[in-house]
């Protein structure tokens, strides 16, 4: 743009230039011109004008002259020819413009034949001509003629002598003007008879009278002419002569056209003089100038004269010398100034292009440059970033020599610090091996040997490495190592790249250990367990050795759960997982497969059999007592055995098989071992089947309720029963609920079979009302999953409402632990229930760890003391101890208590002796069926009831 901008500027200075200059000239050669031309105009004006004064002098004198030869005649009557010519001749020779003089004289028609033989005598074959057409011919018969008599010279003239002028009407128009006025008179142009071409002349004419004639007026003067004097000119010639005699008229730079006349008429045109210039062949246009016009117009005897002076078609050249020079020099300099200027703007737009080449050049050179510098920038950005990415790597990066044998350490990053504790200025030049912890006895550590070898190999390798850093912690590395080639080809370095693979391997662990091992506990898991079981299999299988798979389930864990929760729960397992480990040899297996059930795997080794010994060792471990969040238990553990190979070649069956032989030792008292016979497999089968028929058991009507008494020991009367669900199966028989009711809990039947014994028990009762034997409350035992269940207290109501059962007269046993298990939500419930104005008692109590503080926030009316306290309160004084507790505790708490499970007098009478308010048990009556239990009512209700009579029945 610039460039473009300085090559318009350089040309409009030349063009500025150019212009003023030829502006400048041409003003100043105008000027100069115009001055030229006013001088040449003034010039030429003036030597016109020297010509029309010369040619009007010229014919004044010939009209002078003319004046003087008709003098002659006026002096001189009749003067003859030779006198004529005597005189005539010294003006002819004076006045060479003079064509002729001559005497023409009025010949009548009949003196013409006189005339003509007198003229012949002198003139041999003179006669009387008239011109025709140019050639002269004889003039016809007229009545007068006008005879040119003498002339003078005769040599130039002699066509002329003779002839009759009579018919000229230009002749004779001023011959008559002439006689006329007296004065000399000129004809206009016509042609003479002595031209030879067809040039014209004239004639001045001067009227000859005769002689002594007056002549004072127009008649007098017409009637005495006899002729006229005439002085001839021969136009041209006359002017030429004019102007040649003038001398410095001579000029050839003037055209001068005259005519005879008034205007410039060419048929009046009689002399033209032509420069040689205007004889040029080139048009005048082309540089020559516009020739300038003189006229004047003059009278000359009467006979008006025209003259036109032009001046000749001169180039610019004549009479613009001083212009022409200004204008030469001007465009010369202009020229010149433009040239130069333009020489500078060529050679400033040479340099400018010289240095715009330079310029691109150097741009170029920039550019590339710049594109240099910005890709070097960008190689040391990418330099510095990737050395910037390497420090700030989360990796560890090494550079090491190639230089074998150590391959010294060259570089090393910030993180190779963070992972091996060893700084840069420590490991820098010395040999990698110094990473290499004491590990020998550990397999990752052959991977240093990889290491070497793909050194010495110069290929690339990749190792797991479990590795000590300088601290000596454990580190996992996942080490990448990579020869680094020259341009060459040749390996130079060693790049390694050190991940620090701890922590992942730490997860892995984690997720083998979750996929493996029991969270809570850190035991085998039931999957890993299956595992280890298969390779103890295989192991014994090989070695034809023995192996026991060990159920251990806690004995009442639940409870301990429910009431304390499951961070004591957790705490308990934990402590018991730790007393499993500590009991069995190192070799075994524990497994925990869920809530409190353990397994463990028993090898037999040389050397270590197996034998009961385990067994018992176990159940003495977990039968420490142990103290959570402030109370202390004696838990024990019931255990099943299963053999390999007899009980179970495959770990599922030997689990199974443990598991059942567990189950009959819970079912045999707890807290002792059993080992699994096929028979145990049977009732296990059995189990099942059960809980298949239990599901059509309703429907079938084979359920049945029993009713135990409860008695009152002040009064000893029958104050209400129990009612308990009897399931009379089809093929088995009667079925105890110590059977099935745990088996409907774990399959949800328990909410149906619930609710029928709670509105049979409803309506027996009723109906015993009814029927007048009295009014009794029935207790009926409600399961966890019914004291859950959303519409527990509207389904009692309504069954209350159905049977028309007073609410008075139904009460609820829930087992301790079951209000135990989310007290807040056992009082809301329990508070219901009491509006809904049923009775509420806790079942089971004292084997469970009620709080006090929640007891007194529970809405109940009895405590029930666990018939496993009656059972030895004669024997066990702790029994009798906590039984008298519960009492007392009851009492203070305004609570009515009920000891269950009475079968001796001893019993009795200890429950009696304590203020125990009723009493159920065997020594009474066991549960027994409605028309059985009509009939106790009738027999001891009606009368008196003694313990002696109890023991009577
Ligand atoms: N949720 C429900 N549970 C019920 C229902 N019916 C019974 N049960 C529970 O089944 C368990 C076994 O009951 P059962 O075999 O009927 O045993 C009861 C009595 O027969 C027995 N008993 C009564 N007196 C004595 C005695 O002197 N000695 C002795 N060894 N046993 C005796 O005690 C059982 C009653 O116990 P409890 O309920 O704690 O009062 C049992 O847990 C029943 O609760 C039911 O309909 N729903």
């Amino acid at each position: 743009m610039y460039k473009a901008i300085k090559r318009i500027g350089a040309s409009i200075s030349v063009s500025l230039t150019l212009i003023i200059g030829f502006g400048v000239t041409a003003l100043l050669f105008l000027a100069t011109c115009k001055l030229e031309d006013d001088a040449f105009n003034l010039d030429f004006e003036r030597r016109a004008l020297v010509r029309v004064t010369t040619l009007q002098r010229g014919l004044e004198e010939a009209v002078q002259v003319l004046t003087v030869i008709n003098r002659l005649f006026a002096t001189v009557d009749n003067p003859t020819r030779e006198q004529f010519h005597t005189f005539t001749a010294p003006l002819v020779e004076k006045y060479p413009h003079v064509q002729a003089f001559s005497f023409q004289r009025f010949i009548t028609r009949g003196e013409r034949a006189g005339f003509e033989s007198a003229m012949q005598a002198r003139y041999p074959g003179f006669g009387i001509n008239a011109m025709v057409e140019g050639k002269t011919v004889p003039s016809p018969i007229r009545e007068r003629y006008l005879v040119v008599d003498y002339l003078e010279p005769l040599q130039g003239n002699r066509p002329a002598l003779g002839l009759d002028m009579s018919a000229n009407a230009t002749v004779m128009q001023a011959l008559e003007l002439a006689i006329d006025s007296g004065k000399p008179v000129s004809t206009g142009a016509f042609r003479l008879a002595q031209a030879s071409t067809n040039e014209r002349g004239l004639l001045v004419l001067m009227p000859v009278y005769r002689a002594g004639m007056p002549l004072d007026t127009l008649a007098q003067r017409r009637a005495a002419v006899i002729g006229d004097t005439t002085a001839v000119f021969h136009a041209r010639v006359l002017l030429q002569r004019i102007f040649n005699a003038a001398g410095p008229l001579r000029r050839e730079d003037v055209d001068i056209s005259v005519f005879i006349g008034e205007h410039a008429d060419p048929v009046d045109l009689v002399y033209r003089s032509e420069s040689s210039a205007s004889k040029s062949l080139l048009p005048s246009w082309l540089g020559y100038r516009k020739p300038v016009r003189i006229r004047r117009t003059f009278n000359i005897a009467g006979q008006p004269w025209h003259l036109e002076a032009r001046s000749a078609p001169i180039s610019l050249t004549s009479n613009h010398s001083n212009s022409l020079l200004i204008l030469g020099a001007g465009t010369l300099l202009t020229l010149l100034a433009a040239a130069y200027l333009y020489t500078l703007s060529m050679r400033s737009r040479r340099i400018q292009r010289t240095v715009d080449e330079r310029t691109a050049e150097l741009r170029l050179t920039n550019v590339l440059l710049k594109e240099d510098i910005h890709a070097r920038q960008q190689a040391e950005q990418a330099l510095q970033l990737r050395q910037r990415a390497i420090e700030a790597s989360a990796n560890a990066i090494i550079i090491m020599q190639a230089t074998a044998p150590d391959y010294p350490i060259e570089y090393v990053n910030p993180a190779f610090e963070r992972i091996t504790g060893y700084s840069a200025g420590e490991v820098i030049g010395h040999s990698i091996r110094m990473l290499e912890s004491d590990s020998g006895a550990d397999a990752h550590a052959h991977g240093f040997e990889e290491i070497w070898s793909a050194m010495r190999e110069q290929r690339e390798g990749n190792v797991v490495l479990r590795n000590h850093n300088k601290s000596g912690a454990e580190v996992w590395n996942d080490l990448y190592i990579a020869p680094v080639k020259s341009e060459q080809g040749t390996v130079t370095h060693f790049v390694a790249a050190l991940y620090d693979i701890t922590s992942m391997k730490r997860y892995e662990a984690e997720l083998e250990f979750q996929a493996n091992r029991d969270v809570l506990t850190g035991l085998v898991n039931r999957n890993m367990l299956r595992k280890v079981l298969e390779e103890a299999m295989a192991y014994a299988e090989r070695y034809q050795r023995s192996l026991w798979v060990v159920f251990v389930d806690l004995d009442r864990f639940k409870f301990v759960n429910d009431t304390l929760g499951h961070k004591a729960g957790d705490l308990l397992l934990k402590t018991i997982a730790g007393r499993l480990r500590a009991a069995v040899r190192d070799t075994d297996t524990i497994a925990r497969l869920g809530s409190d059930e353990f397994v463990i795997v028993m090898s037999e080794y040389t050397g270590i059999g197996l034998d009961t010994r385990h067994l018992h060792r176990i159940q003495e471990a977990v039968a420490a007592p142990m103290t959570i969040e402030g109370h202390t238990f004696f838990p024990t553990c019931s255990i099943g055995v299963a053999a390999y190979p007899d009980d179970g070649r495959d770990a599922e069956v030997l689990v199974k098989h443990a598991d059942i032989a567990m189950y009959r030792a819970k079912q045999s008292g707890r807290d002792n071992y059993q080992f699994y016979t096929p028979a145990m497999n049977a009732q296990a089968l059995e189990r099942l089947r059960i809980e298949g028929d239990l599901r059509i058991a309703l429907e079938r009507n084979e359920f049945l309720l029993h009713y135990q008494p409860k008695i009152n020991l002040r009064s000893g009367r029958i104050v209400g029963m129990e009612a308990l669900i009897r399931w009379n199966h089809p093929e088995l028989g009667m079925v105890s609920p110590a059977r099935f009711i745990s088996l409907a809990e774990e399959t949800g039947l328990i909410l149906p079979i619930g609710s029928w014994v709670i509105r049979t028990a409803c309506e027996q009762v009723r109906a015993w009302q009814e029927a007048g034997l009295g009014n009794m409350r029935v207790s009926v035992n409600l399961s966890v999953r019914q004291f859950v269940q959303k519409d527990l207290v509207s389904s009692i109501a309504k069954v209350l409402q159905e049977t028309g059962l007073d609410a008075d007269f139904l009460e609820l046993e829930l087992t301790e632990s079951l209000v135990m298990t989310d007290v807040e939500h056992a009082i809301g419930i329990l508070r219901e229930l009491k509006d809904l104005g049923v009775h509420l008692s806790i079942d089971d109590f004292g084997t469970g760890y009620s709080s006090l503080s929640y007891l007194k926030k529970f809405p109940i009316d009895v405590l029930k003391i666990d018939k496993s306290f009656v059972r030895d309160i004669t024997l066990d004084a702790d029994d009798a101890a906590i039984t008298v507790s519960i009492i007392s505790l009851a009492h203070s708490l305004k609570l009515h208590v009920i000891a269950e499970g009475v079968e001796t007098e001893e019993q009795l009478s200890y429950l009696r002796q304590h203020g125990c308010d009723e009493m159920q048990g065997y020594l009474f009556s066991p549960p027994v069926p409605p028309e059985r239990f009509v009939e106790l009512l009738q027999e001891k209700n009606d009368t008196q009831v003694t313990t002696l009579e109890f023991s009577a029945r």
